[in-house]
């Protein structure tokens, strides 16, 4: 399989659940089943925090994440763990900048689906020479679903990326809801990325359609 091309990657960035068991609070796996029926276009694998799995627990919590998605036909992207992403042979990874090396990475995992957390100029002009297919931006707004979140910066960066004329596929990420996602694509995000807007959610089902329905609304 060659590298996904930019159009395929600015597609699936449309709509990006991210999740681990510590995020939901009904089975996990029904959670990602109302995702998937809602419209998500990708699917990142995040099991990190306090009272996450590891080990074999983490191993086949995940692949049976991964049996889901493939039904469906959505990506499955492993967050961090390189090593859990070639066992599975997931469809991608996910870094950030103290994840390692990407062009290391770049390297491991070959042709399959890279994307790069980046917060200013510097990282984003390095991730693309050293490999990226797609960038993460965040966070866009005040999360706590991150323990070590930084500071929320709006949609400035991605908006600068745009007008210098960067073109790589790009999602925002960090407190984002169906009320806000708007600015991100409207200042050039391919899409938005959420897991507690979903995965705490009442009705998953109901979340993900709404904020599909608002992103479908941002692009015209
Ligand atoms: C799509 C997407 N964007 C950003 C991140 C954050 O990555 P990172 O900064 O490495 O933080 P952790 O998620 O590892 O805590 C992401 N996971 N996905
Ligand atoms: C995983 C992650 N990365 C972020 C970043 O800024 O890079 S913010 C974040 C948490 C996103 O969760 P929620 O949608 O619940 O706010
Ligand atoms: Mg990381």
């Amino acid at each position: 399989m060659p590298r996904i091309s930019k159009e395929q990657m600015q597609s699936l960035l449309k709509l990006y659940f991210i999740m681990g068991s510590n995020n939901c609070r009904i089975e996990p796996e029904l959670v990602l089943q109302q995702a998937i029926e809602g419209g998500i276009s990708i699917f990142q694998f995040r099991e990190k925090g306090t009272d996450s799995m590891a080990g074999e627990e983490k191993y086949q919590f995940a692949k049976q994440l991964k049996s889901i998605c493939i039904s469906q036909k959505i990506p499955f992207i492993v967050n961090d763990d390189i090593e859990l992403a070639l066992a599975l042979d997931a469809d991608g990874v996910h870094i950030g900048q103290d994840d390692g090396s990407v062009k290391e990475v770049r390297k491991r995992i070959g042709d399959k689906i890279l994307g790069v957390s980046t917060h200013n100029l510097e990282e984003v002009h390095s991730a693309i020479a050293d490999g990226a297919d797609y960038l993460g931006i965040g966070p866009i707004y005040t999360t706590t679903t991150k323990e070590d979140a930084k500071k929320a910066q709006g949609t400035t960066l991605i908006k600068e990326l745009r007008r210098i004329g960067i073109e790589i596929p790009i999602v925002g990420i960090g407190g984002i809801t169906s009320e806000n996602a708007a600015p991100v694509i409207e200042n050039g995000g391919n899409g938005v990325a959420v897991i507690s807007e979903i995965s705490l959610a009442d009705h998953p089902l109901e979340n993900t359609r709404r904020l599909l329905n608002t992103i479908n609304d941002s692009f015209i």
